[in-house]
């Protein structure tokens, strides 16, 4: 084991951030084998004997669209006692339906700033997409559940390469009216860099959505997930999104790489003196046990620092 970094806080940032962990869905979702439902439901128990109290549990999509979640019925009611917040996805009203019969409480819709994406992951155009979002939204907010509004593809878009921030801050602001509580700046492929990030929440508080409604979610295609959170950070965002061991991608998006890990993240913000409840090493360790499932070692710089040095094996 390594020592600790070493924490020297720095004035200018939160002093709490919330980890939104999405390594049951987001890094799942990816994944070319299936993972079985209760090896799932233990991941996401053991995510919550680590610390992290937001754990999004799985999506109500179409089973065709993500196989990988297919199993979103037999999972829920298997998680449904663990003491956290259990965000679910859903794309539509049929999405909403089933997640609301099965008592969850915590809805995330996701849009595209992009064309491209909208068509290809929601076989809608974006104006569609956000359409089918405001019953949606309505009828979750009138349930009493929380929402949360995830916006793909804010920086960059492997089919239309740089995205203009104004179409970014449209759909923002769109998700925003509708009523979400939160929402989340994806950067599915992971090309974002800090300034851009700077320049989005910027634009963002122009256009009346503030800080503490924001969250961010990185991937780490390019090494600048951690650059890209510490900018956010400068800039008062105390959401963020993770995914343990960074597992992660998008099915319909394919250069998205993991996501931002959720041990990375914690490795930094405890240098910081920044508190996310998170225990480092019980997290680790989960990791490695999902990593032996999964048959390859993590790709999160952290557990390879932090764990066995030897491949993981599925008893651990
Ligand atoms: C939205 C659809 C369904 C449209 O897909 P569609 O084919 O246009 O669906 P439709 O509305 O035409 O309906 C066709 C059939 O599907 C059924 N159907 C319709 N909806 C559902 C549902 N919810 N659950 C179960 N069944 C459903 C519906 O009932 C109907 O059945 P039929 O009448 O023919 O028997 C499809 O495109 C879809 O499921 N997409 C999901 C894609 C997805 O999950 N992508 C990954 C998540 S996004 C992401 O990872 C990015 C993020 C959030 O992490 C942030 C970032 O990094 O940027």
């Amino acid at each position: 084991m390594n020592a600790l970094p070493m924490v020297v806080p720095d004035p200018g940032l939160p002093t709490r951030v919330r980890i939104h962990e999405v390594g049951a869905r987001d890094g799942l979702q990816n994944e070319k084998t299936a993972v079985p439902t209760e090896v799932k439901a233990e991941f996401i128990r053991r995510l919550r004997a680590a610390g992290l109290t937001t754990i999004e549990a799985t999506s109500f999509v179409h089973p065709k669209w993500v196989p990988q979640l297919a199993d979103a019925e037999e999972l829920f009611p298997q998680v449904s006692d663990v003491d956290a917040e259990l965000p679910v996805l859903v794309p539509n009203q049929r999405g909403l339906d089933r997640a609301l019969a099965l008592g969850a409480r915590r809805i995330a819709v996701f849009a595209s700033a992009t064309e491209s994406f909208a068509k290809a992951n929601l076989n809608r155009t974006v104006d569609e997409s956000l359409a089918v979002f405001e019953p949606v939204v309505r009828q979750a907010k009138d349930a009493g559940a929380h929402v949360r509004g995830y916006v793909s593809m804010c920086f960059g878009d492997p089919w239309e390469g740089e995205v203009p921030l104004p179409q970014v801050v449209r759909v923002c602001a769109a998700l925003k009216d509708m009523g979400c509580d939160e929402l989340s700046l994806g950067d599915t492929i992971g090309v974002a860099t800090p300034s851009q990030v700077r320049a989005l929440l910027t634009l963002l508080n122009e256009a009346g959505l503030p800080t503490a409604e924001l969250g961010v979610h990185f991937h780490d295609t390019y090494g600048q997930a951690l650059a890209n959170t510490y900018a956010a950070l400068q800039h008062g965002v105390t959401t963020v999104d993770a995914s343990a061991g960074g597992l992660g991608g998008c099915p319909y998006a394919k250069s998205a790489t993991g996501n931002l890990a959720t041990e990375d993240l914690v490795w930094m913000l405890r240098g910081l003196g920044i508190e996310t409840g998170v225990d480092l090493e019980a997290l680790t360790a989960t990791s490695v046990w999902m990593a032996g499932h999964l048959g390859r070692p993590s790709a999160s710089r952290t557990v390879r620092a932090l764990g066995p040095t030897t491949q993981p094996d599925k008893d651990q």
